[in-house]
């Protein structure tokens, strides 16, 4: 039996589109084992996956904050990369297929180690710190976007994101039912990123009474993130996380306001529902986020409402252009090549190991 070792982790964005290749792997007969870390948001969402066998092992975090924790996180990764040479001896794995994410780079590094066959994966844009340090000990790379397969050079290629079948087979009526909404209005979804996304929580809040005299809005606002006080506002639903029921609320979206992370786009890109895109600030983050979303608003696929511009007003006004132009944006939407990367992810997996 062939076996394979999946990595990445961190936020939801390194892990789902593993989801999307679990059950084709297992199809194929591949044995699967997880190397993820002990507390990151990989580890209860591979821990539920049935048949995979998930080893935690030490990692870092790049933090672009000051914490006591960046002076020990480097000897935590050196541990890291201990742990995942000794892993890949005791699995003897056949091809690791890394998303990124901090937990990758010793994972990565000890495959190499081993000359196990490594192909890596990057969402966004431009390739991030954890895949750059990777880039030597990878034998390829697949990338969402075409600028970055043409940053990373020869190894990289384009494919698009692997992405969940089941996000493509919801039902629009269950969907309705479970946001309490009767489907007279158009349906709007807010989602943040996997951790939810606090500023724009606050100022769609504000934008509400507004908001609801056009749409029915269902907010995905995060963990720990509800507002008591909002509680009971008609056409307005607030939902912490969608795991299962996901597929269910996209089905029955007509307007979807996010941020710009990587997998969140594809998803509403392969769906083809109009979206208003607000990308997470660079120096909150390293501005991936803007550059995925400029990227598509330069092809006609979205319209981009930077945090800086963003009041209540300018989010209501946006949305409504968004919406009047929603039949454009939805055509261009089906014109652009596919997003969903799932078959030729599946080939380079076999590819490598020639
Ligand atoms: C703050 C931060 O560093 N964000 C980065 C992180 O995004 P992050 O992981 O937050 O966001 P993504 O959009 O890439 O992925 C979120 C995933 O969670 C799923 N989801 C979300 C909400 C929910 O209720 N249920 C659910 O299943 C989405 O369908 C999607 O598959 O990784 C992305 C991919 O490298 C980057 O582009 C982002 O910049």
């Amino acid at each position: 039996m062939k076996k394979i070792v999946l990595t990445g982790g961190g936020t939801l964005g390194h892990v789902t589109p593993h989801l999307a290749l679990i059950p084709r792997l297992k199809e194929a007969g591949y044995e699967i084992h997880y190397i993820g870390t002990e507390n990151g948001m990989e580890a209860p969402k591979m821990r539920a996956v049935e048949g995979i066998t998930y080893h935690a092992v030490k990692s870092g975090k790049l933090r672009r904050y000051h914490d006591w924790k960046n002076f020990t996180d480097p000897f935590r990764v050196i541990a890291g990369a201990f742990q995942s040479a000794r892993l890949m001896g005791k699995i003897k794995p056949d091809v690791v297929f890394s998303k990124g994410g901090f937990v990758a780079v010793p994972v990565v590094f000890g495959a190499w180690l081993h000359r196990i066959p490594v192909l890596c994966h990057e969402s966004d844009l431009t390739p991030g710190l954890a895949n750059k340090l990777c880039k030597p000990f990878a034998t390829r790379f697949a990338t969402t976007f075409p600028e970055c397969a043409e940053a990373l050079g020869a190894k990289a290629e384009m494919t698009g994101t692997p992405l969940r079948p089941e996000l493509f087979h919801g039902d629009k009526e269950k969907g309705l039912s479970l946001l309490g909404f009767d489907g007279q209005k158009p349906v709007l979804l807010m989602m943040g990123g996997s951790s939810g996304a606090q500023s724009v929580n606050a100022c769609l809040r504000k934008a509400i009474p507004e908001l609801t005299l056009d749409f029915d809005v269902a907010h995905i606002c995060g963990k720990g993130n509800l507002d008591a006080e909002l509680e009971g506002t008609p056409g307005y639903k607030q939902i912490e996380f969608l795991d299962a029921d996901l597929p269910d609320v996209l089905a029955c979206t007509d307007l979807v306001l996010s941020r710009a992370g990587a997998n969140a786009l594809c998803e509403f890109q392969a769906l083809g529902r109009p979206m208003l895109l607000i990308p997470y600030p660079k120096g909150a983050s390293r501005g991936d986020q803007i550059l995925n979303a400029k990227s598509l608003e330069k092809r006609g696929l979205c319209r981009v409402l930077l945090q800086e511009n963003m009041t209540p007003e300018t989010m209501v006004k946006e949305i409504r252009e968004t919406w009047a132009e929603r039949d454009e944006l939805t055509e261009a939407l089906r014109n652009a090549p596919p997003a969903d990367g799932t078959k030729r992810v599946l080939e380079l997996i076999e590819e490598v190991q020639k």
